[in-house]
């Protein structure tokens, strides 16, 4: 189904789109006129279980973003994510280029906890005229609970597997689409067969920047941080390594890789701290047109087979 099907329906309305008529029959569609975060809405029971279902984004229109600011930051990690007017146009350009041959494909990000799953991820929604969805806020909506972490504690990281496939796989049949994935959606191979209906990008970035980045705005959102002793930045560090280590082939299973240290070395420099979101979309967009023209691939299927 073409996301904008979906989307067009505004005011409270009956869903009318050929999918949503099959699965979805009977639910009422609502929506607020609400901001980004609002997208999509809680439906009702199916399965004895909410279904989510996507509204109208307020700005379906393709646009370049040049100016992020972190909220919550502290004051280490404070900084704009200001993207030069280059940058800004470079990404402008290369959205173009990739756009037919894209064909509506969905762009699904993996990556570890705080690799910028969703800071890039509304970046390319917004430069392709694409709609952006975090796949955990769907789970959240879906079960009904205002958070992944009260997920875990009042059900468990299990059932909130369960319905992280679930929420992919309505999303595969989707058009589109921009989807920040879990950190943990890699781990499961049915999820890459959701995934694989669009192009999946891992955004590779080092263990220390990760750290850095999760220490600043704190681990209560990742239940699978809270176990570990220490201050944020050794308690992220830490347990992200375990996981980094368990995952990696998982990871590498995408069809582009988007690596930070490689990104910075194009730049001159080896620090990955001074790459813009603006930068490492642009590099996705690269990496996404290389697979797209058989020029790179990281290994599709090598983790399922294996
Ligand atoms: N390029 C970047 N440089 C510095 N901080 C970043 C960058 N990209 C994202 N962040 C910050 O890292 C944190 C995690 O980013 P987020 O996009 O939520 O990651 P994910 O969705 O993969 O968990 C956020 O505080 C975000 O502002
Ligand atoms: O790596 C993981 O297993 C997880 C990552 C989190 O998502 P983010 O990658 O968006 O932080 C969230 O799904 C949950 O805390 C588990």
């Amino acid at each position: 189904m073409e996301a904008g099907a979906a989307l067009s329906l505004q005011s409270c309305s009956w869903i009318g789109c050929e999918e949503a008529g099959k699965k979805y029959r009977g639910f009422l569609l609502f929506s607020r006129g609400c901001g980004e975060d609002k997208r999509f809405q809680t439906l009702g029971l199916r399965d004895s279980r909410p279904r989510v279902a996507l509204v109208r984004s307020r700005h379906p229109e393709s646009k370049v973003s040049c100016c992020y600011k972190k909220s919550g930051a502290s004051s280490a990690e404070s900084q704009n994510f200001n993207a030069s007017v280059d940058e800004a146009l470079i990404l402008k350009r290369k959205a173009e280029d990739i756009t037919s041959s894209l064909n509506g494909r969905c762009i699904y990000l993996v990556g570890m906890m705080g690799s910028g799953k969703t800071t890039v991820g509304k970046i390319l929604s917004e430069v392709l005229g694409y709609s952006f969805f975090d796949s955990d806020k769907l789970v959240e909506q879906a079960v009904g609970v205002p958070s992944v972490a009260q997920i875990f504690k009042e059900y468990s990281e299990a059932f909130f597997r369960d319905n992280g496939s679930e929420v992919l796989r309505d999303l595969s049949k989707m058009h589109r689409l921009v989807v920040a994935t879990g950190g943990g959606a890699v781990i499961r191979p049915v999820n890459w067969k959701y995934m694989q209906q669009g192009i999946t990008v891992w955004l590779d970035v080092p263990l220390e920047a990760l750290a850095r980045r999760i220490a600043a705005v704190g681990t209560a959102s990742r239940p699978l941080l809270h176990q570990e002793p220490g201050d944020p930045y050794t308690k992220a560090f830490v347990r992200l390594s375990t996981l980094s280590e368990e995952r990696g082939e998982a990871y590498a299973n995408a069809d582009a890789r988007v690596c930070l240290q490689t990104i910075a070395a194009k730049q001159g420099h080896d620090d990955v701290s001074s790459l813009t979101p603006t930068a490492i979309a642009v590099e996705a967009l690269i990496r996404i047109e290389s697979f797209l023209t058989g020029k790179a691939s990281v290994g599709r299927l090598s983790y399922l087979q294996g």
